[in-house]
């Protein structure tokens, strides 16, 4: 990434401090068990942290090496061998290096491909993936853990579902035609890691997200009891879960969606793979009524997740003067505040 260019450098409110605190207290939680007790952990989990991690969670460890050895032979590659699959406005899937977070450029170079091919965007947005000739295997790697990531976030929607005491299939239904993506995340080695920021602090705008990260670590959680930034604790083969913002409109904000950055390393690179899960294009996500009643009225107008992705990804793709489209844009206010 050569010298360190203004764009990466975080306002002094923002920087990371060098070291942080271990994540005491993110709930872990055995899948193997599917009781009513996971149920409870995992509804405790959202509603305290937004966050859980989960072993036991069925997807081959094998699968998991395979992405993770794809990934760092595509991006061990020359910049111009990379480039061949490069993003741009309208090619939203493929290969970047220059992702901005709330305005200011993260120390990062990404992957991206879509689960559905193609995923059904309006007409404007088809959404093609875009295949790299090296490494060969790269695609298949990436096809099968997509399977395994949809599996495994069906099942989290059921047990959640449950925790909401809604019916476990409820939500499975607004990922018919899912605009699900994969990233394949790299983080280089970073000459100021107390400047800059792998990815600066954001909330994810999906439903929600299954991470896999490697063993140095860097994804920080703003801790909803005291607002302290702690670090997420690699656990060989764990997955990291987080609700998304629209789990925060869907559960009338029963769970919300938490704050997240990633720190950079002076040293050592990092990998991670995040699966976002997320509805159609078409969903109008908005408070399930089963949420709401005339005590609890609903806290969000319907918006379409479609027009929301678009506009998201766009001021993701090239800075722009004004701050990014965010679920609090149709919060309605109640009148009690006032
Ligand atoms: O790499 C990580 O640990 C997290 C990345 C992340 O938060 C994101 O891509 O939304
Ligand atoms: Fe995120």
């Amino acid at each position: 990434m050569g010298e360190v260019d203004p764009a990466f450098i975080q306002a002094e409110e923002h920087r990371p401090k060098l070291e942080s605190t271990e994540a005491q207290g993110i709930p872990l939680i055995d899948l193997s068990d599917l009781s009513n007790d996971i149920v409870k952990k995992v509804g405790d989990a959202c509603r305290d942290w937004g966050f859980f991690q989960v072993i036991n969670h069925g997807v081959p460890l094998e699968k998991r090496d395979q992405i993770f050895k794809a990934s760092r032979e595509f991006f061990g590659q020359k910049l111009e061998d990379k480039n061949k699959v490069r993003r741009s406005e309208k090619e939203v899937m493929g290969y970047y290096d220059t992702e901005h977070t709330k305005n200011v450029r993260d120390w990062k170079e990404v992957f991206d491909f879509t689960m559905e091919i193609p995923t059904l965007f309006p007409s404007s947005h088809q959404v093609y993936n875009q295949w790299p000739p090296y490494p060969p295997q790269l695609r298949e790697d990436c096809e099968e853990y997509g399977k395994e990531m949809e599996r495994l976030g069906y099942l989290l929607m059921e047990v959640i579902a449950k925790s909401l005491g809604v019916k476990a299939e409820r939500f499975h239904g607004f990922f018919k035609d899912q605009t699900s993506f994969i990233r394949l995340n790299h983080y280089p080695a970073c000459p100021v890691p107390q400047l800059a920021l792998g990815v600066g602090r954001h909330k994810d705008a999906g439903a929600l997200t299954i991470l896999a990260q490697d063993d140095v670590g860097g994804l920080q959680v703003k801790r909803k009891s005291d607002g302290v930034w702690v670090l997420v604790n690699p656990i060989p083969n764990s997955y990291i879960i987080n609700v998304g913002d629209i789990i925060q409109v869907w559960s009338n904000e029963r769970y919300e969606s938490v704050e997240h950055r990633v720190k950079v390393n002076g040293e050592k690179e990092r990998f991670s793979v995040p699966f976002f899960f997320n509805p159609s294009h078409y969903t109008m996500v908005q408070p399930l009524e089963e949420m709401t009643d005339e005590h609890n009225p609903a806290k969000y107008k319907p918006y379409n997740w479609g027009n929301f992705l678009a506009t998201r990804k766009l001021s993701n793709f090239k800075k722009l003067d004004v701050d990014n489209i965010q679920i609090s844009h149709f919060k309605i206010s109640d009148l009690a505040d006032k």
